[in-house]
């Protein structure tokens, strides 16, 4: 029976993991998180929960040494990219201080690990991005998360980096938004909103992801893989597209540019990612934006019955 340790499991990846696995009989699912589990109650007989603050290096030996993993799936980051900006000790203590933690002690249990990443690390200037693109972060949170893959580049474990873009969907408590969640409830009250028509990104369903990194595990691929959703869009057509669909009033949306919107930390203008290598080497098949969308709305749902 393999055993799969999972970092950041009450975020929005950990919990699509986490659904995505428990039910599996062949695989025995560790769940972690900084604190108590705020996963479905439902679930909670499917897997063990292990408290693993990922900057505390003793509670990652011991869990790490208690379990014995075969695999991990680091989800666990600090994810708000302004928040990163203005706190840099405590970005870079979460995003790169941790993983070289996590690395040390992969190293020594002989643990694949497999290692979220983002498109952040690109400057925009080119995209969409394959995985050779040479990356040049344009803020801090990019630059932590490229450090992070420096470090497990040059480990001797075994490892994969899964870059993502723009990752939407619905779970429970989460701790950061998304663009759907936040243009439906924005126009729900009313609220008029000015999105950007000169960023470009591949936004990425959270189930989507989470089966990239099922099928590299189930494969133990490693090295890089590019898994994105596979329509280009901007974040405008994005709202337009979650208006459309929700029937919300398309008026309340108004177009704006980089140079007129800001951000405390910069956002790169072109990113995206070309997915082929992921598509022909692991079997990879992300849905569209507008059936991502069709997805989260029968969650929404089906929570509110
Ligand atoms: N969301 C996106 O658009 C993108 C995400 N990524 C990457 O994908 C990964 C998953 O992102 P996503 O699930 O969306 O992000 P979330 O913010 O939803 O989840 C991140 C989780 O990490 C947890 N966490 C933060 N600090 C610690 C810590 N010190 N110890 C333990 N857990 C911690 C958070 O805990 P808590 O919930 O308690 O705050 C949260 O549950 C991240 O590595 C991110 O960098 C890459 C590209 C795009
Ligand atoms: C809040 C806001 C965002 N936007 C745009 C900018 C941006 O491209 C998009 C999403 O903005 P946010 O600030 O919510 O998200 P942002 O922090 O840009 O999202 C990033 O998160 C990290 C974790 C990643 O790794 C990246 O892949 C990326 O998706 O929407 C607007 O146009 N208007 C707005 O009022």
């Amino acid at each position: 029976m393999q055993k799969i340790l999972i970092t950041g499991a009450n975020g929005l990846l950990g919990q699509k993991l986490i659904e995505a696995l428990k039910d599996r009989e062949d695989l025995s699912l560790i769940a972690s998180g900084k604190g108590d589990s705020r996963l479905p109650d439902t679930w909670s007989d499917q897997f063990i929960w292990e408290s693993m603050d990922i900057t505390d290096p003793l509670a990652i030996e011991q869990v790490m040494s208690n379990h014995l993993p075969d695999y991990i799936i680091h989800t666990a980051a600090m994810t708000q990219v302004d928040d990163c900006e203005n706190n840099k000790e405590a970005c870079w203590e979460s995003n790169v201080t941790a993983v070289a933690h996590l690395v040390k002690s992969c190293e020594m249990h002989d643990v694949h690990l497999i290692h979220l990443s983002t498109d952040f690390i690109f400057d925009g200037e080119n995209g969409p991005y394959d995985e050779e693109a040479v990356p040049n972060p344009v803020n801090y949170y990019g630059e932590s998360k490229l450090a992070a893959e420096e470090i497990i580049m040059k480990s001797s474990c075994k490892w994969a980096i899964v870059r993502t873009v723009l990752v939407y969907g619905l779970a429970s408590d989460l701790s950061r938004s998304n663009i759907i969640l936040w243009v439906k409830d924005s126009l729900e009250s009313g609220k008029n909103i000015n999105v950007v028509t000169d960023q470009w990104r591949t936004p990425t369903l959270a189930e989507d992801l989470a089966q990239g990194c099922i099928l590299i595990m189930d494969q133990s691929a490693q090295g890089i893989f590019n898994i994105s959703g596979k329509d280009y869009l901007t974040p405008y057509d994005m709202a337009l597209q979650t208006a459309e669909y929700f029937g919300l009033d398309k008026t309340l949306i108004s177009k704006a540019d980089s140079s007129n919107f800001s951000q405390p930390a910069e956002r790169p203008l072109n990113t995206g990612f070309i997915i082929e290598k992921a598509k022909s080497e692991l079997g990879y098949s992300p849905k569209s934006f507008m059936d991502g969308i069709g997805i989260l709305s029968k969650q929404l749902k089906l929570a509110d019955s």
